[in-house]
């Protein structure tokens, strides 16, 4: 095959038919025990759907994990001679560190549903039993400080978060660290909540889930090219859909929050409870528009290609091709 080939790409595109034939080979299928657990989750995901998809899902990233596990061991046994010369009093090896997933897509595209599911279904393996998840919203700027630098209108641009804080917790995670914290963002207030934060104990697996995780580092002030956290991924998936279906998925978890978290008092958004359905049709639509969309299109979507595996839904959330990258 040339280079000119219009073929040639770094991915094995998978339709839904194939993918979903790997799950009757995949070894640990769902039991009935996981089906109750998965349905007490309240996703309004369909069973066959994780069956069919996401279950041969995480057999892949088994399989990722079991092949940096052997590399781990191959490195130990690389150093290992430097250890012995200095009468073991230098460790040259360094214990295993996390294996990091990370998710990517639009708002609304469903990147926290598919992090839950892979949590659940990873931690099913006997070799990843710890799985933890990290929403990258507890690295936006508060409220406050997104009203002091003119941002409270950009919530999910890249520059709305505090990437620095946000590469040092990866970075730390990936460095092997015993207890990395992390800040934590509410939904309901609609801010960063003060004096909370997750505690990462070195889990077995991280899923980092965001909107912009696979965007690619910053050219620094000196001209040299910085890290990004992508660069401490072990893998990534990126969510990807169709615009318009995307748009509607937004609109509808949005009318579904005015009948329920905005009914909360302290919801940032209680004030719009009492919307008639056109109205909140309309407001979730103009807040589509003039954030999510336009962040969409100008800083997630550019991403796309850099994922390791980028899975593609049709309109009622059906998985219907994945493309994975070559090795
Ligand atoms: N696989 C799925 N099947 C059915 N509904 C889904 C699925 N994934 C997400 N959703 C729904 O789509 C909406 C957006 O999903 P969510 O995971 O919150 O998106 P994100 O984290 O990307 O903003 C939610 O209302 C969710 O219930
Ligand atoms: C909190 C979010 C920026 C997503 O953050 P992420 O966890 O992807 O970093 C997004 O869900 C959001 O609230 N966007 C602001 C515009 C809106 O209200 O839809």
């Amino acid at each position: 095959m040339g280079v000119n080939d219009y073929n040639c790409t770094p991915f094995v595109e998978l339709d839904r038919d194939s993918w979903s034939r790997l799950a009757e080979s995949t070894p640990l299928p769902l039991t009935s025990d996981d089906v109750t657990r998965l349905a007490g989750l309240g996703e309004r995901i369909d069973l066959k759907e994780v069956a069919e998809v996401y279950l041969p899902l995480s057999r892949l990233l088994n399989l990722y994990v079991g092949g940096k596990g052997q590399l781990h061991q191959a490195t130990q046994t690389f150093l290992s001679p430097l250890s012995e010369d200095s009468g073991g009093k230098n460790s040259h090896g360094a214990k295993r560190t996390p294996f990091v997933i990370g998710v990517a897509g639009s708002v609304a595209v469903g990147k926290s549903t598919t992090a839950r599911l892979l949590r659940e279904l990873l931690a099913r393996w006997p070799d990843t039993p710890r799985v933890e998840l990290l929403t990258t919203d507890g690295f936006l700027y508060s409220n406050a400080e997104l009203e002091r630098r003119g941002l409270m209108g950009r919530k999910g641009f890249p520059e709305s978060y505090d990437r620095r804080a946000l590469l040092r917790f990866v970075s730390a995670v990936k460095s092997g660290a015993r207890e990395v914290r992390a800040p934590v963002y509410s939904h309901l207030t609609y801010d960063i909540v003060p004096g909370a934060e997750i505690v990462v104990r070195q889990p077995d697996v991280l899923i980092v889930e965001g909107l912009n995780v696979l965007q690619p580092a910053r050219p620094r002030l000196d001209g040299r090219q910085g890290l990004a956290v992508s660069d401490f991924f072990d893998f990534s998936l990126y969510v990807d859909a169709k615009t318009p279906d995307v748009r509607n998925w937004y609109i509808d978890r949005f009318l579904s929050l005015r009948t329920g978290a905005f009914a909360n008092p302290e919801s940032f958004f209680h004030r719009f409870s009492s919307l008639s359905d056109e109205e909140a049709v309309n407001l979730a639509s103009e807040i589509w528009a003039s954030i999510n969309e336009p962040n969409l299109v100008e800083n997630v979507l550019p991403t796309r290609g850099r994922a390791t595996l980028v899975l593609t839904k049709g309109p009622q959330h059906d998985v219907r091709r994945m493309l994975l990258r070559k090795l």
